[in-house]
């Protein structure tokens, strides 16, 4: 087990080149379980939710071969074997392998999904649309159930605007009898995504980036090759990092029109972004300004970069108050922040920063993936040195963050960690 360690105060300079995005990964690779052909995505993020799926894919018939950038999926013998423990429990997003095994074999066993614990995830719009669709669910002992005689399309509206949710029916749509209709779909560039291989792999789909999405089943879907979007919580996570400590960084390979609510949270606070094609430059700057931040669906804030942007936050001259209106939970990084001398409290959704204060390197912990990015930015800001435990949920999500750091100038690295380190933080 590791262990990062940051001796903060380095200011970031040059460029980084983002890798493709997580939040299609881990539903792209589910979605080629339909295709009955060999599927090459190109620009996969070189992190472990890919590495667990591409293991998922294999344990039920398939092949999986990755580089760290590009994946050549067989997925022509897969076969719909019930997954109700193991791997599944490692990622929230083993939930779209419901969607794909359901479109392809019309049954599916799979454990209730892991990933990041952020306060209640439900995923009862995602088996409404199911059901929708004809399939028959149950829940038994923490695994899902889902068998159909046949899929037939339906109109679906959704009750609240669901990523997740809006992918799965998408995956089991794209097979049934007829046209499907979402409501109130979620218009995250991550659906266009997924929707983009699904209609290169011979799908029919209109709207997705729309609240109304049409899919006309078709009987079969063959293999291709699909380049993934760059992800763009990654480089929100370095723009912030770059108006926390940054001269000037370039942030290569980002669609700047995804990542226009964080631009504009920057230029509030005064720091420079300036757009250009599939570049952003940010400019640090001595001070800045506070501001509140309320995460929504797309197009506005998105609740993955509420954590790094608060550590942001308390560099800024004045109170912030950051409200994530999608996790209720979303704020185990305050504790840890605090302990870095943060001054910030928690009123019931939101998180009220009184800044500028000087954060101080501290032994801290991650609690989930963006916890992680939040302390990272808060370990580069800090006086002293900043060791971070629970690394796993970071490597979850961000491909070789610590090159792409030092390669900015940051002196982070990873360090193994002691028997007696491990015992002590499995106890905290
Ligand atoms: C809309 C939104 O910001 N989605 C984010 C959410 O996606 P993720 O796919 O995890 O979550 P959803 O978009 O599905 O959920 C959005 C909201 O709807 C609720 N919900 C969802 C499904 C359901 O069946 N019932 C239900 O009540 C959730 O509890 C949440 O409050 O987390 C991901 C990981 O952090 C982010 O990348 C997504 O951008
Ligand atoms: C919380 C996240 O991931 P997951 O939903 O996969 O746990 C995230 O990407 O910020």
């Amino acid at each position: 087990m590791e262990k990062l360690k940051i001796i903060g105060g380095d200011l970031l300079r040059g460029t980084v080149r983002i890798s493709g995005a997580k939040n299609s990964a881990v539903a792209l690779i589910p979605a080629t379980i339909l295709a009955e052909s060999r599927v090459t995505i190109e620009g996969l993020p070189d992190i472990s939710d890919v590495r667990v799926l591409g293991e998922l894919i294999e344990e039920i018939g398939g092949t999986f071969h990755f580089d760290g950038k590009e994946a050549m999926i067989d997925p022509t013998n897969i076969v719909s074997m019930p997954l109700p423990n193991g791997k599944v429990k490692k990622l929230r997003a083993s939930y779209y392998l419901m969607g794909a095994m359901v479109g392809r074999f019309k049954k599916a066993v799979i454990g209730l999904p892991g990933g990041c614990h952020l306060g209640p995830r439900p995923i009862d719009q995602h088996i409404k649309g199911f059901e929708a669709l004809g399939v028959k669910v149950t829940n038994e002992q923490g695994a899902i159930y889902l068998r159909a005689d046949e899929l037939r399309g339906a109109r679906i509206y959704l009750d609240v605007v669901s990523v997740g949710a809006t992918i799965n029916i998408m995956l089991a749509a794209v097979r049934a009898k007829g046209r499907t209709i979402i409501e109130n779909a979620a218009k995250e560039p991550e659906i266009i995504d997924v929707a983009t291989l699904l209609s290169n792999m011979g799908a029919k789909i209109k709207g997705a980036g729309t609240d109304v999405i049409r899919i006309d089943g078709v009987e079969k879907l063959s293999g291709c090759r699909h380049s993934i979007i760059p992800d763009r919580i990654e480089a929100g996570t370095f723009m912030i990092a770059a108006a926390a400590m940054g001269q000037e960084v370039i942030i290569d390979n980002v669609i700047p029109q995804h990542l226009e609510s964080l631009t504009a949270k920057l230029r509030e606070m005064g720091v420079q972004a300036e757009a250009n094609d599939d570049q952003i430059l940010v400019k640090g700057v001595p001070h800045m300004k506070a501001v509140d931040v309320k995460t929504l669906v797309y197009p506005g804030f998105p609740t993955d970069l509420q954590q790094p942007f608060t550590a942001l936050l308390t560099k800024a001259n004045g109170t912030s108050v950051v409200t994530d209106t999608i996790y209720s939970a979303r704020f185990k990084h305050i504790d840890e922040l605090r302990r870095m001398n943060a001054n910030i409290k928690v009123e019931g959704r939101s998180a009220i920063v009184t800044g500028p204060v000087q954060l101080q390197g501290a032994r801290v912990k991650a609690s989930d993936l963006r916890a992680g990015a939040s302390l990272v930015i808060a370990g580069l800001m800090a006086e002293g040195v900043t060791e971070i435990t629970g690394i796993e949920h970071i490597d979850r999500g961000y491909s070789h963050l610590v090159e792409k750091l030092t390669g900015l100038g940051a002196t982070i690295w990873r360090e193994k960690m002691t028997d007696q380190e491990i015992e002590q933080m499995q106890n905290s």
